[in-house]
């Protein structure tokens, strides 16, 4: 999605929401850099970070410059500079089940003042927000979030999961077959192009990832603050194919008191192929003089454990729901990803917000595609004949084979769910199957079966999993 983050004005009903509060709402220019301070300011006082050093902000002030920044003001107030909060957003794609990436839209930076909480202003930025989504055509929009009970109300609901991965250095013995290219230790500088190549890989590789920007690879490598204790401790491994071409890189630090082993605390893991994975994985677990190694954010279905011959080296704790989506554009969301399994499915979305309710027939075909029909807003019934869905269906439009067109053609009534926008975000990547919401009472059946073709429709190849916050 090419999009200017400014092009868009100020969403209308948030500004007046908070304009009857007495507060303004209002867009940042990057380039007014008392401004763009004073937002920065209030981000890090938000998230009870300490105050920005000067390197650090010239590095938030290039990576912000790339956003869509949004300050709540307050008149009133002895430093009216300062926003009393804050929000950010940009598009980004969103990698989706089948190797595909969404339009995505993703917010974060939410702070509101504590002198000014429960004034119902976040409530206005993240409707706000939405308006802006879908304005801007995204399908979905997405964040990470601090607490998991607040953006439920918007319609957002977890989607990929992460976890904290620790490997025992006393029982991990490799067994795992060895790759055909070499690891490296690189200077992180020297990763700086090679990262953001493989990383564009790595991410397409795996549902839930986004989108990487500098900023954040430039932060991966400790290059935003060279000269601090944390940047210099990092190390980077880079993987090599048996062509010599790059595929896979890795950054760690060791943690150690004197005359004690160290822990290996990995935060990259980045792989475009199964082989960089598995050495980049061998060489992190396999070092000496130290304790273990420990990975935060690694997915719940890492490969690791099937590399050592002892399976309980490994500890996976601190499992939690990492990235939350919202469906702005069921058509369009629907129609990125890939599907596990042909069939029909009518999905009838409550949305209390309005933006995805309905209901959408969804038509996948053997080969994993799928066109979903839209709703029409007359109520009229646009749904497309029963025949041309078949046919759809059968991926006629896609080569798909016989067998689906037959089994398509013999559903008389195509089978229907009803389910709430949060539940569709939930199952959209293939993170839960629908018959565990079905189970928790929140997706219903309205036709036989139904429930058990949605499982095997929305599964997912690769587990969804999200390895960075932003
Ligand atoms: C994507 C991200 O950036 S995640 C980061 C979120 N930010 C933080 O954690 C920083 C610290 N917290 C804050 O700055 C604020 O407390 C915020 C942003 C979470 C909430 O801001 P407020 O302006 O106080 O929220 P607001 O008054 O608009 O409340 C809206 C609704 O959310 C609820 N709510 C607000 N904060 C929370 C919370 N922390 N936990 C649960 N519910 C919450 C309110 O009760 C209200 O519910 P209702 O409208 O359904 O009755």
């Amino acid at each position: 999605m090419s999009f200017e983050p400014r092009s868009l004005p100020v969403d209308a009903a948030a500004h007046a929401a908070l304009a009857a509060k007495g507060l303004d709402y209002r867009l940042i220019d990057p380039a007014d850099h008392p401004a763009l301070d004073g937002w920065l300011d209030a981000d890090q006082r938000g998230f009870h970070h300490s105050r920005l050093r000067d390197v650090v902000r010239e590095h938030e002030r290039a990576v912000m410059g790339d956003r869509r920044l949004h300050g709540v003001f307050d008149p009133t107030i002895p430093e009216p500079v300062v926003p009393v909060a804050t929000v950010s957003s940009w598009p980004s794609g969103l990698s989706v089940p089948g190797g595909r990436s969404v339009d995505g839209w993703a917010v974060s930076s939410v702070t509101v003042s504590p002198t000014h909480r429960r004034r119902g202003i976040a409530r206005a930025m993240m409707e706000g927000e939405l308006a802006t989504a879908k304005a801007a055509g995204a399908a979905v929009a997405m964040l990470t979030a601090t607490e998991a009970t607040i953006y439920g109300r918007y319609g957002y609901a977890p989607a990929a999961k992460a976890a904290t991965i620790e490997v025992d250095r006393r029982r991990a013995h490799w067994i795992g077959p060895a790759a055909p290219g070499r690891v490296h230790y690189v200077d992180p500088a020297s990763l700086r192009e090679a990262a953001a190549a493989i990383s564009r890989r790595a991410v397409a590789r795996v549902p839930g990832e986004i989108d990487r920007w500098p900023g954040t690879l430039d932060r991966m490598l400790g290059l935003v603050d060279p000269d601090s204790e944390g940047s210099r401790a990092v190390r980077a491994l880079r993987y090599d194919d048996e062509h010599g071409q790059a595929q896979g890189f890795a950054t760690f630090r060791v943690t150690r008191e004197p005359n004690e082993p160290g822990w290996v605390e990995f935060d990259v893991l980045a792989a475009a192929t199964d082989d960089a994975e598995r050495a980049l994985w061998r060489v992190l677990v396999e070092q000496d003089f130290v304790s273990g190694l420990r990975g935060r954010l690694r997915s719940t279905d890492e490969p690791l454990e099937w590399f050592l011959e002892d399976p309980r080296a490994v500890t996976v704790s601190e499992v939690f729901d990492h990235l939350w989506v919202r469906i702005v554009d069921p058509a369009a969301a629907l129609g990125a990803r890939r599907y596990g399994a042909a069939g029909e499915l009518v999905l009838d979305i409550d949305d209390p917000l309005g933006y995805s309710a309905g209901k959408y027939t969804l038509l996948a075909s053997a080969d994993g595609r799928a066109v979903v029909h839209v709703p029409r807003t007359d109520g009229a019934d646009s749904a497309p004949k029963r025949e041309r869905a078949r046919a759809r269906a059968a991926g006629t439009e896609s080569g798909g084979s016989r067998s689906a067109s037959r089994s398509a053609s013999r559903a008389a009534e195509p089978r229907s769910l009803k389910l709430d926008v949060r539940d569709l975000a939930s199952i959209y990547l293939g993170g839960v199957r629908p018959s565990v919401l079905a189970r928790a009472g929140r997706i219903t059946a309205s036709t036989q079966g139904a429930i058990e073709l949605a499982d095997r429709m929305f599964a997912s190849t690769r587990t969804p999993h999200l390895s960075i916050w932003f």
